[in-house]
């Protein structure tokens, strides 16, 4: 459920200033007589001490697309620069974190969800942080972008043919899936939804896909461009 826009800080009569949050609420709280505490270090020293800005680079396409390889090569890139990035990635969350859900449209749902807020507690902490999800839903993707400020949630589309992926099946998933052995597999019987303004989109040329270090250039480009990379 989307809310609306709460000043959380405004709420104690705290000065507007950097540590002034201004936030989406994706759910509506079900605790009440609960309060905002800023702290006196807030998201602008960070990004100061860290010299970089904190963004969110979400990742999404189908299984085999070649996410997790784009955000490790993209966090091991950006360590090289001296920048902290950490990478989110939709297999390991789901050991952990999200492992009390499964592959249902509301279990997906809520798995996009607590990861939008987990990427924002990164970007806020000042990290580069790479989400790495297949993320099949438009609306989910949606919530998480409006979780974020100021052009700092960065959808990355990689738009790579089912033909490709399902030539690639690394896990196998994709031959128990037509197998009808999984049942509600992204691509096969179930839906993705292509973004419709993303900022980077990354697909084949002439069949042939972008190796790992150029979809990286890619994004490290557009992080550069936006001044992300720099105090
Ligand atoms: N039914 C079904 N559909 C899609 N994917 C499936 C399914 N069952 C298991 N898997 C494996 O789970 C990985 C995707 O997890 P995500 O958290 O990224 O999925 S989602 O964003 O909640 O849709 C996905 O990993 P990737 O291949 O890296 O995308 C699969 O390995
Ligand atoms: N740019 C690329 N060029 C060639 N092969 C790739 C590329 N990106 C990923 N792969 C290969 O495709 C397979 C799926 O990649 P992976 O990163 O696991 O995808 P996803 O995380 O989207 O499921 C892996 O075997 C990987 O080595």
């Amino acid at each position: 459920m989307r809310g609306r826009p709460v000043e959380r800080g405004a709420r104690r009569g705290q000065p507007r200033g950097e540590n002034r949050v201004l936030e989406m609420s994706s759910t509506v709280p079900k605790s009440s007589n609960i309060f905002w505490h800023d702290c006196p270090v807030g998201k602008t020293d960070r990004q100061n001490l860290l010299k970089q800005k904190g963004c969110v680079v979400w990742i999404t396409g189908l299984s085999g697309s070649g996410k997790s390889t784009l955000a490790c090569t993209l966090g091991r890139e950006l360590h090289t620069r001296g920048k902290l990035a950490y990478v989110l990635d939709g297999d390991n969350l789901r050991h952990g974190l999200n492992k009390d859900l499964g592959f249902a449209a509301e279990d997906r749902a809520e798995n996009i969800r607590r990861v939008g807020e987990v990427a924002k507690l990164f970007a806020d902490a000042g990290l580069v942080c790479i989400a790495s999800f297949i993320s099949p839903y438009r609306r989910d993707r949606e919530s998480c972008r409006a979780l974020l400020s100021d052009g700092s949630f960065i959808e990355v589309f990689l738009n790579m043919s089912l033909e490709l992926c399902e030539a690639r099946d690394p896990k196998g998933l994709y031959k128990l899936a037509r197998a009808g052995k999984i049942k509600g597999f992204t691509g096969i019987d179930d839906p993705y939804e292509a973004p419709l303004n993303c900022e980077i989109e990354i697909k084949e040329v002439d069949g042939v896909c972008p190796s790992p270090s150029d979809m990286a250039a890619q994004v490290i480009t557009y992080l550069e461009d936006k001044g992300f990379l720099h105090e």
